[in-house]
């Protein structure tokens, strides 16, 4: 059943969602450059702000603040065409999003990315675990509708074309909703 009877002419907004390292920014940034849409990285947003509060020791991270990051977002979003780069998605309301992708990679390239990225120790564990443990899938899950949930392997540069041609067909039937 169609979500979205009047598609924004603006375009329909994307979540790409994942562990870190799984490659939500270089499909992104691609998607967003070949289908002309907005990219927002979620987290450069809260940093260039400061949108945190605090630091979270066990899991060395900072702590989003994510009502000032939602606050900040609502009027761009509304707009339409935006393709939002998370590794979370329980944050958002569920009505900002058409569709919301989750990135999926095999343990082996995702801890050789994390260690590459100058992970270690506990941080690049965590990491490796919430992957095996699917928690972003789960996530994504429980806070959409089933049907705008989709997992994507993101394991090789054949993986980023086809995750990027399956994503950009989704579009064009998108777009012919209520026509
Ligand atoms: N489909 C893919 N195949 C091979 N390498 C990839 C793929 N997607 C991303 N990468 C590489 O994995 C690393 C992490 O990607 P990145 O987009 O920064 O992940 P994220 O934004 O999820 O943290 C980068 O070095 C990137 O070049």
């Amino acid at each position: 059943m169609a979500r979205n009877m009047n598609p924004n002419p603006n375009g329909p907004n994307i979540l790409i969602t994942g562990t870190p390292g799984t490659g939500k920014s270089t499909l992104g940034k691609e998607l967003a450059e070949r289908a002309s849409l907005n990219y927002i990285n979620v987290g450069e947003l809260a940093q260039l702000n400061n949108y945190f509060d605090g630091y979270d020791e066990e899991r060395q991270c900072p702590i989003l603040n994510d009502d000032q990051v939602v606050d900040e977002m609502e009027d761009t979003m509304q707009q339409g065409g935006n393709v939002v780069d998370y590794h979370g998605s329980d944050l958002f309301p569920e009505r900002w999003f058409d569709l919301v992708i989750v990135l999926r990679c095999d343990n082996k390239n995702l801890y050789d990315r994390l260690e590459n990225r100058g992970y270690s120790g506990k941080k690049l564990s965590d990491n490796i675990e919430c992957e095996i443990m699917q928690t972003l899938l789960e996530e994504a899950r429980e806070s959409y509708a089933e049907e705008v949930v989709v997992e994507l392997p993101s394991n090789t540069p054949d993986d980023l074309e086809s995750n990027l041609d399956r994503i950009q067909l989704w579009m064009e039937n998108w777009a012919k909703q209520g026509s």
